[in-house]
């Protein structure tokens, strides 16, 4: 049987950890088991139950204050998530050996690791060879994406996710309750590059960087290959919409058994079907 994880990404502050913890509240209530792993070391706090966590493996305060390292918040991150890399055993004994889980992975918020760096996809392939289907899920803050250069840069770095993880992604955009003018807004979620750059063109000097822009908007329209489900942690239809898209893309569910219905279950026989019809056209 296989196992399944979804590799929660994005810039910081995003929101993939309340990601996390919406998503787990959400398969409770369905009568799913997810889990959690937090992969990010210099995580302070968040408010959902862990199966693993990084820091018990390596904290970024300690690298820091290492005299013989002496490296900052930031390559102090990148230097725990090498650390990490090299030491896959320990997440092998947190996560055992169980058949049919879910694991959603909390990572961190650096975006040199989505973009450059190989621990992440050194972490799919070993993900992969315990078994898991792995789904990338990338979130980007609807609020960086009301303005077009800013949402074309969102777009590339979930691209470039997309293309080093070589996994099904799903892109999110989050904290859609924020938005003001949600429906001018809804056009960033599936959006047409061309008229997205006729917008802001009269903002561009340098017909180099309208050029440059017109090339990659070409490119990302072509091949229509970003769009964004959006996420409202309050609402709990689209939480159910963009967990479908997950599922689908790792094929949750295709091998599950289906379950018998218990006794008690089962419908009362003496339910007449016709009084149920009558009464409510009556109505
Ligand atoms: N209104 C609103 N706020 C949100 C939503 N999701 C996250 N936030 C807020 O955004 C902030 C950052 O959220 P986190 O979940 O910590 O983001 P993160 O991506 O895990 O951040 P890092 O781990 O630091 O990269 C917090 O203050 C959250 O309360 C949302 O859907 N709506
Ligand atoms: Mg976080």
């Amino acid at each position: 049987m296989p196992r399944y994880a979804q590799l929660v990404m994005g810039p910081a502050g995003s929101g993939k950890s309340t990601y996390c913890s919406t998503m787990t509240q959400h398969a409770e209530a369905l009568n799913r088991s997810v889990q959690v792993v937090n992969l990010d070391p210099a995580a302070e706090h968040f408010d959902y139950p862990v199966m693993a966590d990084i820091r018990e493996l390596i904290q970024v305060d300690d690298v820091m204050e290492d005299d013989s390292l002496r490296f900052g918040p930031n390559g102090g991150l990148v230097f725990c998530m090498e650390y990490f890399a090299n030491n896959f055993d320990w997440l092998e004994e947190s996560l055992g050996h169980v058949e049919d889980d879910y694991i959603l992975f909390d990572c961190p918020g650096q975006i040199e690791l989505y973009t450059h760096l190989p621990v992440m996809r050194q972490l799919v392939e070993q993900l992969q060879q315990w078994e898991f289907r792995v789904c990338g899920v990338f979130l980007v803050d609807s609020q960086f994406m009301v303005e077009s250069f800013k949402f074309i840069s969102g777009v590339m770095a979930a691209l470039s996710a997309m293309v080093s993880l070589e996994i099904p992604q799903v892109n999110i955009m989050t904290k859609m309750d924020l938005l003001i003018d949600s429906a001018t807004n809804k056009k960033y979620l599936d959006p047409d590059m061309y008229s997205m750059m006729e917008d802001s063109s009269h903002t561009i000097r340098s017909t180099k960087f309208k050029k440059l822009t017109k090339a990659i908007c070409d490119l990302i329209d072509d091949y229509s290959m970003v769009r964004f489900l959006p996420f409202d942690r309050t609402d709990e239809e689209g939480i159910n919409i963009v967990l479908q898209h997950i599922d689908f893309s790792i094929q949750y569910g295709e091998d599950l058994e289906v379950k018998e219905p218990k006794e008690g279950d089962e419908e009362p026989s003496n339910l007449n079907y016709d009084e149920i019809f009558q009464d409510t056209s009556g109505s």
